[in-house]
């Protein structure tokens, strides 16, 4: 599913005024209508205080509208003015006298704390105050306004973003924003709903469509984009009756010190379990019987020394490696690892120690075959790129790094992301049940074996973080969170590929009843 920049939704917004021939009022009547009937579907006219905040700009205006739907429906609607700016946008004024066609209780003017009014733990607050439009640091007293809101513990549905969230910059403090149980968005989900400092202002968010012009949807290039099911099915790649293990390519995975072969095991048992066709792992000594006994599928080499990697030698011909996977940083290691780079032609994997040796050593970088994938976690991440201030700038330097290399690489973590082309792929699957130890080593293995069996590298990337998250999902639901551990990720491997083909994907979109009516026309 797209993610929408802030332009290309005003230029989506002018386009289907355009195309459809309405004007702005009625597309925010639309998008107002949406969020009324969401809210009355739910309440079912429950008589619960409901206090609409508007701001003064269009996402003011449909707090207007809600507000009068929720008025004629016989609703107990408290409206409010947040009087921040006096440059009050047409739309809003146009929807303002129209709310005055229906009651007598105008909406109520705030411009200082004075003028707060009380909310009890059980009311509702429809926050209208910003919406995509907010350009620059909004007043104290009006942030005094969204504290007020978090103290009240009132269940709190924002409209389109949750007020003082900017679409493209960090905020200053914590509270300088509104703290949303809900968020109710049009047309396209807003990038800060995936971002570790932003995501946390919106427990939950859902996309309403506003019946947006569909040329303009389906041809706009996004920067980012939502993955999943959808997204990912049409890269499946079937399995013919006569295929053999030849055709899945063979994958060597390189890594492990002493005390840390249980995480070449998982990488390999991932890899596997995926579909690549052999898997070979390249250890120190001292895991060679462990990894036999524990994994009778996988081949071994065993490196010349007893407890790390020294020299990186094979006589086989893999079809994709995965290296760094416990394997430490050590001197001798970090040598292998030079020498195997500036020899090495073979599509790689780079994970954890693998990652720390080339932040130690940048000039190996330009050794990465082009499309190199990796899977840095946030320390990882950091050490390799350095520090950033917020995420966007965490963003900018992914991008410049990921096109300086020409590599593809995965920001781990809830909603991962991987960058490739100067885009974003944000994943939509995964749970807190992943943070445990060894989860980035079955992402890893995932994605060699992916790899190993033709898929793009940048497919291998977006789909195999797809099925990681999928496949702990579905884990989850029978272990929980706390219970899961990275084995079972991989035993839950086989239900995420069969899930790709079972029940559609309920829509990520709530469809517009004008939507329903041009479907049937259709
Ligand atoms: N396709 C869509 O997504 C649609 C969006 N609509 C709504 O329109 C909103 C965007 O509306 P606007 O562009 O009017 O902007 P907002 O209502 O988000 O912003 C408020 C207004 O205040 C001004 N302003 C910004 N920062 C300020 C600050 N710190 N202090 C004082 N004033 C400030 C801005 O210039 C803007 O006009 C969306 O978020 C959405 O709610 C709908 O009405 C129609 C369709
Ligand atoms: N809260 C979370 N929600 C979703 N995914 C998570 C969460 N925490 C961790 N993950 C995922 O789990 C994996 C952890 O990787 P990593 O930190 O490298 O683990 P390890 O080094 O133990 O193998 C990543 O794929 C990450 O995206
Ligand atoms: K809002």
């Amino acid at each position: 599913m797209k993610i929408f920049s802030k332009a290309q939704i005003y230029a989506g917004d002018t386009l289907t005024s355009e195309r459809q021939k309405i004007s702005s009022i009625e597309l925010m009547e639309r998008a107002g209508v949406q969020i009324f009937n969401w809210m009355h579907l739910r309440m079912q006219g429950a008589q619960v205080p409901i206090h609409i905040f508007c701001g003064i700009g269009n996402n003011g205006g449909d707090g207007l509208v809600i507000a009068r739907h929720l008025i004629i429906h016989g609703y107990n609607v408290k409206t409010y003015i947040v009087d921040y700016n006096n440059k009050r946008s047409a739309d809003f004024l146009a929807h303002y006298e129209r709310l005055k066609g229906v009651t007598k209780a105008w909406p109520e003017p705030i411009h200082d704390p004075s003028d707060f009014p009380e909310i009890a733990p059980e009311d509702i607050i429809v926050d209208a105050i910003f919406g995509i439009g907010l350009n620059r640091p909004i007043s104290k007293w009006v942030k005094d306004l969204f504290m007020h809101f978090r103290k009240s513990q009132a269940f709190t549905l924002a409209v389109d973003v949750p007020s003082g969230l900017f679409t493209d910059k960090a905020i200053e403090n914590e509270n300088d924003a509104v703290w949303a149980g809900f968020t109710l968005s049009f047309a396209s989900p807003k990038l800060i709903f995936f971002l570790p400092e932003t995501a946390k202002y919106t427990a939950q968010w859902e996309i309403l469509d506003i019946g947006l012009d569909p040329e303009f949807l389906l041809t706009t290039e996004t920067d980012a984009e939502l993955i999943g099911k959808a997204e990912v099915l049409p890269n499946y790649i079937p399995r013919e009756r006569f295929s053999h293990k030849g055709d899945f390519g063979h994958a060597l995975i390189i890594g492990g010190s002493y005390g840390k072969i249980g995480a070449v095991t998982l990488t390999a048992r991932a890899t596997l379990s995926v579909g690549a066709g052999l898997v070979t792992t390249y250890i120190p000594k001292c895991g060679y019987t462990a990894m036999q006994a524990s994994f009778p599928e996988a081949m071994v080499i065993t490196d010349s020394h007893e407890e790390k990697i020294t020299k990186i030698n094979y006589n086989i011909k893999p079809t994709v490696i995965a290296f760094g996977i416990g394997a430490g940083t050590e001197g001798e290691t970090l040598e292998a690892l030079e020498h195997f780079l500036k020899e090495n032609k073979t599509p790689l994997v780079i994970d954890a120690d693998g990652l720390n040796m080339l932040s130690t050593k940048k000039s190996l970088l330009k050794y990465l075959p082009e499309n190199t994938i990796l899977t840095p976690h946030p320390k990882e991440l950091e050490r390799l790129i350095g520090a950033w201030k917020d995420d966007f700038e965490k963003l900018d330097k992914v991008k410049a790094f990921t096109k300086k290399y020409k590599v593809i690489l995965i920001i781990k973590g809830a909603y991962s992301i991987t960058v490739f082309n100067d885009k974003l792929f944000v994943n939509s699957t995964g749970n807190p049940g992943l943070a445990t130890a060894g989860s980035g080593d079955v992402l890893t293995g995932i994605i060699t074996g992916l790899l190993a069996q033709g898929y793009h590298p940048s497919v291998a990337a977006i789909f195999g973080t797809y099925l990681h998250g999928k496949s702990a999902d579905l884990g989850a639901l029978n272990l929980g969170f706390q219970s899961l551990i990275a084995s079972h990720v991989i035993e839950y491997l086989g239900d995420a590929f069969l899930d790709l083909f079972l029940e559609p994907e309920p829509p990520a979109v709530e469809k517009s009843p004008e939507h329903e009516e041009k479907q049937k026309e259709a």
